[in-house]
């Protein structure tokens, strides 16, 4: 008898393993490994839907098993690899069957979906026809004057654009119809998706010396790789700010699309700009889908059928785009490969490179990490060969990297100025709007002030579901929190000592946005954070207008921090350089350096110098010194000489254990029960030595309580212990034995090689 082993389609670790069912007869053609099929569960059989990973064939059972009850329709079953895929990431990250599923899988939607159409109704006759007509139809058949009145001038028109699209005008324009003067058609629904050209085949650039090599340096690579089926090759592409690497991204993919192979182009979720997208359609038109979180179902829907079908040759998205199911994946790239977006936060908490080593190691498929600014962990690599190391030094056009003014504001400070924009800056903007430069003004903070406080009492607003403060906006005149959205009008009296005298501290982008405002009257100014850019489209259209020089000033939080290609751009001034520095997290001067280097490289990309504005605080902390420089090299000989010290990636590898409850006694317990777990196994093994070192808490986590939840964690360093046993101990407390140290209030969750530790 033939048995299908399927996963019930519920997210629930209770559930989280394969349940027997039988195929009867007549699903026997239908059934594969893969399929989304129906199924009755438990003893109410509930009826539910669940994926096929395996079938296999018994004799007698000494159980009765259920029948399958039938497939579902329009969902392509799961491919081998990617059957491979959520096992492997199964055992890999300890997820649930079903959170891998749903990570690998397309869109649940997928198939579900109807196909929705505008309809429209359009004249048959000439115009002049049509008021010949319009005279004969008698005043009182009201509607249908009406309407024909509209089709003097126009030839076809959305039937929801008729006054009152009620169901008396459809009535007329029936009878219009019937008439044979007017006909209903549907249209397929225009996709509000980034229009597909073919290509147009611009100009190429002739590429500079450096770039051929490097360009001739993977492709032979890739060659190799083709020729004799070894596995693909990861190439770390460290190349400046400006060195033209998307050039070289659309020659390795026009290469692999030469040999019969497909790509994938990962890019940060806020690179995907028109402007990045331009690049890629003007070579490959129609051979591409996109990939990203603004779709709507839709037309994620229509993306992932050009991919299931073939259409597609080449995928570009954010990170969920790694899971793309192309066929004869020859290629991936992964551009600002140091960005934590590739991070997913939910579970599965995978890595796209992580995804992307495995594809390659799969499939074949070459990897090409690019950026500016790599992550330690990546550039590590590079320096051991585990990566091939690829630097582009130099910029593509005529000027260098710019000139980075350091001010330190605590000089500022002691001649008297108190405001968020330094002597130097000011005149420097003041030089650029008479010179007709663009000004890029960058400070990673959005809101007016960060927080209010009472002045007497020292009082602080924060957040009541989370231990963190509220920061106050503007216009709308009211404090948000940042974690939770939640949001509350400003106090005007200290809860705690009933004083009036409450300040605002900190300051955000809305209030640069104020001081700018007042300090250049005459500027054009434009802000993009998330505030402003809420709205589908919001985020294209203020780059649009910046690009099309509608605006003087740019002023934003991180979105404008990459990626931007703005020839017009001759000033940066960057706020507050040191404003992530002090987070409590082993990361926090790495992303300080990348996120200056990144904004500094702004600065002039087209004909004119570019200059940099650098206000901080520290000026002698070692991210800051090298950012001025803009040394990516001299910022990694010193941090990892700091990582190794302190015993952080890549020199050790980090597990946290997540627990989140809203009753805080219960967290704590579970904690301390896993963590005592842990500990106990690992003494029994024999490492009763390193315990202190390699088992840190549990302890609160930064950040205590997030909306309602409090939060604790574990966190797990292998010092002098093998990872995998590590690994395994981690699995056996936190998974195998979950029902006993786990209640069910208490959310646990386990993060590998956590991006940050917050
Ligand atoms: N060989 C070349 N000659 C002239 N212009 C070039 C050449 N290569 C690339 N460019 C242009 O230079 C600009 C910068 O290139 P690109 O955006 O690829 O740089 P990048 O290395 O990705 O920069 P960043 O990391 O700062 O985003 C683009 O406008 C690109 O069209
Ligand atoms: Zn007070
Ligand atoms: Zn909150």
């Amino acid at each position: 008898m033939e048995v299908a082993k399927v996963i019930i389609d519920q997210n629930s670790h209770h559930t989280d393993r394969p349940f027997d069912y039988k195929i009867p007869g007549e699903l026997r053609e239908a059934v594969k490994v893969g399929s989304r099929v129906q199924v009755t569960f438990g003893k109410g059989h509930k009826k539910m839907e669940g994926y096929v990973l395996g079938v296999k064939d018994i004799e007698k059972p000494r159980y009765t098993i259920k029948n399958l009850q039938g497939v579902v329709q329009n969902v392509p079953p799961l491919s081998e690899l990617q059957i491979d895929m959520i096992l492997w990431m199964k055992k890999t990250y300890l997820c649930t069957y079903m959170e891998a599923i749903s990570a690998v899988a397309p869109p649940k939607a997928y198939g579900n979906i109807k196909e929705k159409k505008d309809v429209y109704v359009r004249r048959k006759i000439s115009s002049e026809k049509l008021e010949s007509q319009l005279e004969k139809t008698p005043n009182n058949a009201k509607r249908q004057r009406e309407i024909l009145q509209y089709f003097l001038e126009e030839e076809e028109l959305l039937l929801k654009s008729l006054p009152g699209i009620k169901s008396l005008y459809k009535n007329a324009v029936n009878a219009l119809e019937k008439k044979g003067i007017l006909e209903v058609i549907e249209k397929e629904k225009a996709s509000k998706l980034l229009s597909m050209k073919s290509p147009s085949n611009p100009p190429r650039v002739p590429l500079t010396t450096e770039q051929k090599k490097a360009l001739e340096t993977m492709k032979e690579g890739f060659q190799q790789t083709q020729q004799n089926g070894v596995k693909g090759k990861t190439y770390l592409l460290h190349g400046v700010t400006g060195s033209g690497k998307t050039e070289l991204y659309l020659g390795l993919i026009e290469k692999a699309l030469e040999m019969g192979k497909t790509a994938i182009v990962l890019v940060p979720e806020i690179s995907l700009t028109p402007q990045t997208m331009e690049r890629f359609t003007a070579r490959f038109g129609e051979a591409i889908a996109l990939i990203h979180s603004s779709l709507t179902l839709k037309e994620r829907y229509h993306e992932w059928e050009k991919i299931q079908q073939g259409k597609a040759k080449i995928v570009i998205g954010a990170r969920s785009a790694i899971f793309a199911n192309l066929e004869n994946l020859g290629m991936i790239v992964v551009d600002e490969e140091h960005e934590y977006t590739y991070k997913s936060e939910q579970n599965p908490k995978y890595h796209a490179i992580e995804i992307a080593k495995y594809r390659s190691e799969k499939e074949g498929a070459q990897v090409i990490l690019g950026s500016a600014t790599p992550s330690v962990e990546s550039y590590y690599r590079g320096e051991k060969g585990i990566y091939e190391l690829i630097s582009l030094d130099r910029r593509v056009t005529k000027h260098q990297l710019p000139q980075v003014e350091m001010v330190d504001m605590r000089e500022e400070l002691d001649v008297g100025n108190l405001s968020m924009i330094s002597g130097s800056l000011k005149s420097q903007i003041e030089e650029n709007l008479k010179n007709r430069g663009q000004t890029i003004l960058f400070l990673n903070r959005r809101g007016f002030s960060t927080f209010l406080s009472c002045k007497k009492c020292g009082y602080v607003e924060k957040c009541q579901d989370c231990d963190i403060t509220m920061t106050y906006h503007l216009p709308s005149d009211e404090l948000i929190c940042h974690y939770c959205g939640k949001k509350k009008k400003p106090i005007t009296e200290c809860p705690d000592c009933g004083s009036t005298t409450i300040k605002h501290f900190g300051y955000g982008t809305q209030k640069l946005e104020k001081n700018i405002e007042n300090l250049f009257p005459q500027a054009r100014i434009l802000r993009m954070d998330v505030d402003t850019t809420t709205e589908k489209g919001a985020h294209e259209k203020v780059l649009n207008a910046f690009k099309n020089r509608e605006a003087d000033i740019l002023i934003g939080t991180q979105m404008i921090s990459k990626g931007l290609d703005f020839p017009g751009v001759t000033l940066v001034g960057i706020i507050a350089a040191d404003s992530i520095l002090n987070l409590p997290d082993f990361r926090a001067s790495e992303r300080t350096f990348q996120l200056l280097t990144q904004v500094a490289g702004r600065a002039g990309r087209g004909e004119d110098l570019g200059s940099v504005v650098l206000q901080t605080y520290k000026p002698e902390h070692y991210s800051i010194e090298e950012a001025i420089k803009q040394d990516y090299v001299g910022f990694y000989k010193r941090e990892i000489g700091l990582r190794e010290a302190f015993e952080y990636p890549p020199f050790t590898a980090l597990y946290l254990v997540n627990l989140m409850g809203e009753d805080e006694d219960k967290v704590y317990n579970t904690a301390i029960k896993i963590s005592k777990g842990i500990r106990y196994i690992l003494k029994n093994e024999g490492h009763s030595d390193c315990l202190e070192e390699c088992i840190l808490g549990p302890n609160p986590s930064v950040i205590t309580k997030i909306n309602k939840n409090y939060r604790y964690r574990i966190l797990l360093k292998n010092i002098n212990i093998d990872k995998q046993l590590l690994k395994k101990v981690l699995k056996y407390v936190c998974i195998n034995k979950r029902k006993q140290f786990v209640p069910d209030e208490v959310n646990l969750s386990i993060d590998f090689n956590p991006y940050s530790i917050i």
